[in-house]
């Protein structure tokens, strides 16, 4: 496997993590890099409703992508799978989706469920998945009050469990930052270490596919997608 592998994940639900999918696949592909992107288990839809992957689509334009298993329930994927009787996603079937997309692409992004800790099954946390494909964890968070608490707490547990970090990607940035919210923009890399790679404005998942994709290379540092170009020192 020659392809590039990014996992997203973040400090919890609904911090922005699948529009910051959608802002690194679209960055990547401004580099001129084929992107796939894997949702290795999608809870809260059924059948033919549209998951995060239909998101990151809608706002990208066609790209291959790979979803191994996805549940009715909106929980985290083992007490979906539980509730459904139906079977776990294993690590072999992630293995498999990345596999195939990084045949034939230069970067596979990987977007977990929730926060690093939530089961994907009983045995298999996204931790374990950025271990067993031996890629960097991108954290994207929150940028309000509460975010300092959550962010350290999940990069000293990806320090513990060591697992790299690419960086920090700020999933919503308000337009009128609060006095919170302002102070964590330096906090977050002073406290953490990690430098801040992205910050994606309130809204964006919000705007046209035109829009998102000629905007999304402003808001994402291009070195973490493996801009070539940009890597060798081109301008
Ligand atoms: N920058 C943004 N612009 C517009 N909407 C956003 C932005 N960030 C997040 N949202 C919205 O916030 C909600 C949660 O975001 P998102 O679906 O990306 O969460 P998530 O972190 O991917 O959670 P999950 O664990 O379910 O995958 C969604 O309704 C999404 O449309
Ligand atoms: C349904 C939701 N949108 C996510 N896909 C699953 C989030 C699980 C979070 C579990 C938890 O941390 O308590
Ligand atoms: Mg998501």
């Amino acid at each position: 496997m020659s392809a590039r592998i990014l996992i997203v994940s973040g400090t919890g639900t609904d911090v922005g993590k699948t529009i910051a999918v959608a802002a690194l696949a679209a960055t990547a592909r401004a580099a001129g890099l084929r992107v796939g992107v894997c949702k290795p288990a999608q809870t809260g839809v059924t059948g033919g409703e549209r998951g995060d992957l239909a998101t990151v689509v809608g706002l990208v334009g066609d790209l291959p992508t790979r979803e191994p298993v996805r549940y009715p329930d909106p929980l985290a994927p083992e007490t979906a799978a539980l509730r459904a009787s139906t079977p776990f996603l294993s690590m072999d079937a992630v293995r498999a989706a990345v596999g195939e997309l990084a045949s034939d692409c230069d970067l596979v992004i990987v977007e977990g469920a929730g926060g690093i800790l939530v089961r994907l099954a009983p045995d298999l946390t996204i931790v374990d998945v950025a271990r067993e494909l031996d890629a960097p964890v991108v954290v994207v968070a929150d940028a309000g009050l509460g975010t300092l608490n959550h962010t350290e707490l999940t990069i000293r547990e990806l320090g513990r469990a060591a697992v790299a970090v690419a960086g920090l990607v700020i999933g919503s940035w308000p337009v009128e930052p609060d006095l919170a919210t302002a102070c964590n923009r330096a906090d977050l890399e002073r406290l953490t270490g990690v430098p801040v790679i992205g910050v994606v404005p309130a809204g964006a998942g919000s705007r046209t596919p035109t829009d998102f994709q000629r905007s999304a290379p402003g808001w994402i540092s291009a070195i973490v997608v493996g801009d070539r170009r940009r890597r060798r020192g081109d301008p």
